[in-house]
């Protein structure tokens, strides 16, 4: 495992890369170019300039999350060739600049879904949350508004406004848009992109929706074990692996991640890390990483990881807010390097048992 903290790129992210650096263990970035809408094309030098930033500060850049997949492409228009075109474009500029992980998702419309960004724990900290009944009683437009307005001015990973500006064409566009037929553009999708996969060792890490069940009745489909499994068995190569995200995959409680993380053995090319604490089924808010703050047995589900050999990029997922931080709802610089050094603690403490055989 090698522990990164995701960063925005300069200009829009409030954390430093100088702060990051400070960070005991972590030596790596994962990025993206914040600025380059879902569809375009990436270009060498663009990627090229963002590494020189990142190495200047002594630091890696270990992945990118994401490359954005237009929505042609989700829906299968027939203009998504264009954008797969794009798509491999991009993946070559990002290979020939030696970064080999590519974060993405397949969700439509929306990327993750929370109902507040700033709900208010009792210590004082606030936290991403989400409640079904909300969701079940807003429109999509209103709900979109809402997002945006309330992320301390930030633009928010997936909710660029050029897009989401108009969300009822954009729910129209999907409306035939089956669970199977989203499946079905997946496969094509990652069976296009393979050759430029392999060509350049690149793993591509799909993000598993978020909350895992489907919202505004819009189709999701990587949700649980099955549903990986049987994406990984449909493009059965390596470069086809998952984001093993414990906080999407965790929404449902039914989802046991140690078992999935197991399963996937292989497939895990990258780990996002951190702890949700449900209130009831489709009732949950962030909390620390530390296991006794939330619902999850973090010890159990990093040891599945360290069992299965994961030595792939993590990183710590969102954050609380904390200690009076300006930031990104989620990503503020505190939680996440205090949930850095709790998983780091982890990780030591199963690696040296073993190597001791306890
Ligand atoms: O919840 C988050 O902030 C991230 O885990 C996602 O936005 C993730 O970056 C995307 O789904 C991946 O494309
Ligand atoms: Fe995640």
């Amino acid at each position: 495992m090698r522990m990164t903290l995701r960063w925005y790129g300069p200009g829009f992210d409030s954390v430093t890369l100088e702060q990051i650096k400070q960070i005991p263990g972590v030596t790596g970035v994962i990025t993206t170019l914040y600025d380059v809408p879902a569809g375009d094309e990436w270009t060498y030098d663009r990627v090229k300039g963002l590494k020189d930033i990142v190495e200047a500060a002594g630091l890696k850049i270990e992945g990118i999350e994401s490359i954005n997949i237009h929505d042609s492409i989700k829906i299968g228009t027939p203009d998504r060739d264009k954008y797969i075109d794009n798509y491999i474009k991009s993946l070559e500029a990002v290979g020939k600049n030696d970064i080999h992980m590519v974060c993405y998702n397949f969700m439509p419309v929306f990327d993750w879904t929370r109902t507040d960004l700033a709900k208010m724990r009792p210590d004082g900290s606030t936290v991403l949350a989400y409640d079904q009944k909300v969701v079940d009683t807003i429109d999509p437009q209103t709900f979109f508004n809402q997002t945006t307005d309330n992320s301390n001015g930030f633009v928010m990973p997936g909710w660029e406004p050029e897009r989401l500006a108009h969300v009822h064409k954009l729910f129209d566009a999907y409306k035939d848009v089956t669970s199977d037929k989203l499946f079905d553009n997946l496969v094509y999708f990652l069976n296009a992109i393979g050759p430029v996969c392999e060509k350049y060792d690149i793993k591509m890490a799909i993000h598993p929706d978020d909350p895992a069940w489907p919202v505004f009745n819009l189709p999701r489909i990587i949700t649980g074990k099955e549903a990986i499994l049987k994406m990984l068995k449909a493009v059965d190569k390596p470069y086809n692996g998952i984001t093993l995200c414990m906080g999407s995959l965790g929404t449902n409680l039914n989802n046991d991640l140690p078992d999935i993380i197991r399963s996937c053995k292989g497939r895990v090319h990258f780990a996002h890390i951190r702890n949700l604490h449900h209130f009831a089924p489709g009732v949950f808010e962030e909390a620390a990483h530390l296991s006794s703050d939330g619902s999850f047995d973090m010890y159990e589900a990093v040891k599945a990881l360290h069992d299965i050999g994961f030595d792939g990029p993590a990183r710590p997922d969102h954050g609380r807010t904390i200690w009076g931080e300006k930031c990104m709802p989620g990503y503020g610089l505190y939680d996440r390097a205090l949930g850095a050094m709790y998983i780091q603690g982890l990780w030591e403490a199963i690696d040296k048992a073993e190597k001791r055989g306890v």
